[in-house]
């Protein structure tokens, strides 16, 4: 078995504490939670009670990474993700992220890239709310690739950031265009998904992005194009809600444990 913990307990986190609890996991056992506001990790911890399980609530990392966990399942926050890594790979633990914002720091990545290479750990990129990164990576190594990122949205979940504006209710328009680390910078927590698709392919400075915000659109379209010489591949997933998201870290601890590997 492996011993998984989960740091941040939103959301997606409670997506794969369920899977534990109904059973598509089996090869892992959710030791420990942390979460800035520990009645969150709490309840999560609470409900894998129910269920029999044992999983410890910690109030810092440090009690968390005491428990030697094999993976640990980031869904906090870019932020938490650039302060959690390092000390998580050189405690002998990998990660598996979906705040892969963190990684457009070529810094921070190149941190990271070492510290796991020094402690045998690593650094899994959850396919998030887009996917086919077999078919970017494929695409970039053939060669002479360029790539874009589409992202359609509600107004709605554009509240909050410099780009927001009442008049974005009633009319369509694109709000932000420049490239992924631009986008990561501007919109810290919303476009992880287009740094991980940049990553998967031409990097965060050369994937062009482009954000349009729709009245009376509900939940997103992601849409990644790649182009080289003979290959012209497009990704476009729409998503009601973040829940995909959730579920692709699911995919990758399967993934991680399975004799069939995708
Ligand atoms: N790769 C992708 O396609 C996507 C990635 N995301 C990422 O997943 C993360 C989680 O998403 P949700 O579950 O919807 O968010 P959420 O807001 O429901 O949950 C995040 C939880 O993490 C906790 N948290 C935040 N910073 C923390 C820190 N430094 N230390 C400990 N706990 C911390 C919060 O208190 C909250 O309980 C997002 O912040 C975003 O970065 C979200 C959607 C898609
Ligand atoms: O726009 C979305 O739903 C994707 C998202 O939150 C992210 O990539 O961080």
């Amino acid at each position: 078995m492996k011993k998984l913990v989960i740091v941040g307990c939103g959301q997606l986190a409670g997506i794969v504490s369920d899977a534990i609890v109904s059973g598509i996991l089996p090869d892992y056992d959710l030791v420990g939670v942390y979460s800035r506001t520990t009645a969150k990790a709490e309840r999560l911890a609470g409900k894998m009670d129910q269920h029999g399980k044992v999983c410890k609530v910690c109030t810092s990392m440090e009690e968390l990474l005491a428990l030697k966990p094999d993976y640990l399942v980031e869904a906090a926050s870019p932020a938490a993700m650039k302060e959690f890594a390092l000390p998580a790979l050189k405690n002998g633990t990998s990660v598996v992220t979906l705040s892969i914002g963190a990684l457009a720091d070529e810094k921070f990545r190149e941190e990271v890239i070492s510290t796991a290479k020094a402690n045998n750990t690593r650094v899994h990129i959850v396919s998030g709310a887009t996917g086919g990164f077999d078919v970017l990576r494929t695409a970039f190594l053939m060669g002479n690739a360029t790539a874009t990122f589409f992202n359609e949205k509600s107004p709605y979940a554009l509240r909050g950031t410099p780009v927001y504006e009442n008049s974005l209710l009633t009319e369509k328009k694109v709000v932000f265009t420049g490239n992924a680390k631009e986008a990561i910078d501007l919109f810290p927590t919303r476009v992880n998904v287009a740094v991980a698709a940049s990553l998967a392919s031409v990097g965060p400075e050369k994937m062009q992005f482009a954000m349009q915000s729709t009245p009376g659109f509900v939940g997103d379209t992601q849409r990644v194009e790649i182009k080289n010489d003979q290959v012209h591949a497009v990704v476009d997933v729409y998503s009601a809600t973040p829940a995909i998201a959730g579920w692709s870290v699911v995919n990758t601890l399967l993934n991680i444990t399975s004799p069939l590997v995708f």
